[in-house]
């Protein structure tokens, strides 16, 4: 790792800002944040890549104020910056990337982690952008209010990258995904702040907030988010049900979509994924399980997760009624129950899986459902020609009355000689089976890897606009680099 090419006089202005103990150079801190936590980055990362860029400096800015100041100093000396949250973006989105610049800075948001205010009869909170998951359900429990975002990085992501991201939770169904919630966004940008969302709806326009949503560090550094927040829900109930067949559950949930009888968690494995499941959750008993359903006609079982939270029993009442009449069959609670517990551990297994020489990666798109089962069997055949011996598990947890997500999980046999090429030679031919299909991401967003395969989704004129909305407000193109738009 080479040393910092930050100009002594940029970090002179910096340390005077922000003090000297806010302006990090030590190779580690600046290490710490030059990646994200895909499976590229962890391999990367664990050989100790030398061609991974590093950030020059890690900046730790206390407020909006000092971000806003931050920017108009990078602005002077022409350092690019790159907004850092959590560093759980899987498609390179933290990546130091510099562009045209000689230095670039990971601005780290983590200082930013107040609840600025709340307003218990709009259902309003007002976040600082460094608050990370459970931190923001805890300030928010305490005015009894819940947001109710739970994605899988849930513990490390925080509020500012929950929306540079469109980021869609466990629970999107029942409490949507993250950008409905947004009631108002504050930015800091080259040209000054930028601040957005005065009421509930507006026809003053496009509506610009759904610009900041998204915009990936790359349009302006979001210091703080205005929230919908929703009362705590007293009761929590999850079950799980079985399905015969990836066609009949994803036409049973489309139906809960359409019908809007959708639990808030509801989640749908395909049959591989419903296999590993049974033997991860339900262990010894599987067979057992297996030998019911068998019984019961149920040959090709995919597992249906629902839970629900506040009102309970009036809505799971409806939606058992309509899985009834769908064929599906309730296997009880423990499925249920363990699927939540478990639902964090997702990083901590890849890491095992690593350990033994997997190849280990997850992928996902959405589609509207008359598409969805060709885009399921093109990604899983694309990912099966291009690795091999491969299992390619899919899952659907977020429905819509239109369409739904796939996510899909990739475990293979790692190439000991080559290893990335192996990965981004199957993610390639993923994201090729994707496109005109579904949309290149649902939720990781584009960062630096879905940028190429943008322009097929948004068109020639998208992307376009989305460069002249870049202009207005990073005329020098100092905010993350390389990202969004490649
Ligand atoms: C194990 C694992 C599971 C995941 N599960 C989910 C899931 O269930 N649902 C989901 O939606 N995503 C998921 N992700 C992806 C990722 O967690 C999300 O994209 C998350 O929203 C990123 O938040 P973060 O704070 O870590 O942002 P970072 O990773 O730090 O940044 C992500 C992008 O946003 C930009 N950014 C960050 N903060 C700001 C800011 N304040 N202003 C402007 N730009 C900013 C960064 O520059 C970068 O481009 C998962 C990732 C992992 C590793």
């Amino acid at each position: 790792m080479g040393g910092s090419a930050l100009p002594e006089s940029a970090r002179a202005d910096l340390a005077a800002l922000l003090g000297t103990d806010n302006v990090l150079l030590d190779p580690d801190e600046r290490l710490g944040r030059a990646s994200g936590l895909s499976y590229l980055d962890l391999l990367r990362a664990r050989a100790g890549d030398e061609a991974v860029p590093v950030p020059d400096a890690v900046l730790l800015p206390a407020d909006p104020e000092q971000v806003q100041s931050v920017l108009d100093v990078c602005l002077r000396h022409d350092v690019g910056v790159v907004p850092f949250g959590g560093g759980t973006s899987v498609v390179g989105g933290v990546a130091a990337v510099r562009g045209d610049k000689a230095a670039v800075v990971a601005l780290d948001l983590v200082r930013l982690d107040e609840l600025v205010s709340v307003d218990p009869v709009s259902r309003i909170a007002v976040l600082q952008a460094g608050v990370r998951g459970p931190e923001a359900e805890r300030l928010l429990a305490a005015h009894g209010f819940t947001l109710g975002h739970v994605p899988q990085s849930f513990e490390r992501a925080t509020i500012g990258g929950f929306a540079a991201t469109r980021s869609a939770g466990q629970a999107s169904s029942g409490y949507g995904r993250f950008e409905e919630m947004v009631a108002g966004v504050r930015l800091a940008t080259p040209k000054g702040e930028w601040r957005l969302g005065v009421a509930p709806a507006s026809a003053a326009g496009p509506d610009l907030r759904q610009l900041a949503v998204g915009s990936e560090g790359a349009l302006g550094v979001i210091t703080e988010v205005a929230l919908r927040v929703r009362p705590l829900p007293e009761q929590r109930y999850y079950e799980g049900w079985v399905v015969d067949g990836w066609a009949a559950g994803a036409a049973a949930v489309r139906k809960l979509a359409q019908e809007h009888a959708l639990a808030d968690v509801t989640r749908l494995s395909d049959v591989d994924e419903t296999t590993v499941s049974f033997a991860l959750n339900a262990g010894w008993q599987t067979t057992a399980l297996r030998a019911y359903l068998a019984a019961r006609g149920i040959r090709n079982p995919c597992l249906l997760i629902v839970g629900w939270e506040g009102e309970v029993a009036r809505r799971r009442g409806r939606t058992r009624a309509m899985l009834r009449r769908a064929g599906a069959r309730r296997i009880g609670t423990t499925l249920g129950d363990s699927w939540r517990r478990g639902r964090f551990s997702g990083p901590r297994q890849r890491d095992a899986l690593m350990e033994l020489g997997v190849c280990v990666e997850t992928l996902e798109t959405a589609a509207y459902w008359s598409n969805l089962a060709e885009l399921h069997e093109a990604v899983r055949t694309a990912l099966v020609a291009s690795l091999g011996r491969a299992i390619v598990m899919c899952h659907v947890s977020h429905a819509y009355e239109t369409g739904a997500s796939l996510y899909f999980t990739v475990l293979a046999s790692r190439d000991g000689t080559d290893p990335i090429g192996q990965w981004q030679r199957a993610k390639a031919a993923a994201s090729e089976a994707i496109t005109g299909l579904g949309t290149i991401s649902h939720h990781h967003a584009v960062g630096v890897d879905h940028a190429p395969y943008l322009s097929a989704e948004i068109g020639r004129i998208g992307v376009d606009v989305l460069r002249a909305a870049k202009t207005a407000v990073d005329p020098t193109g100092i905010l993350n680099p390389g990202k969004l738009l490649a």
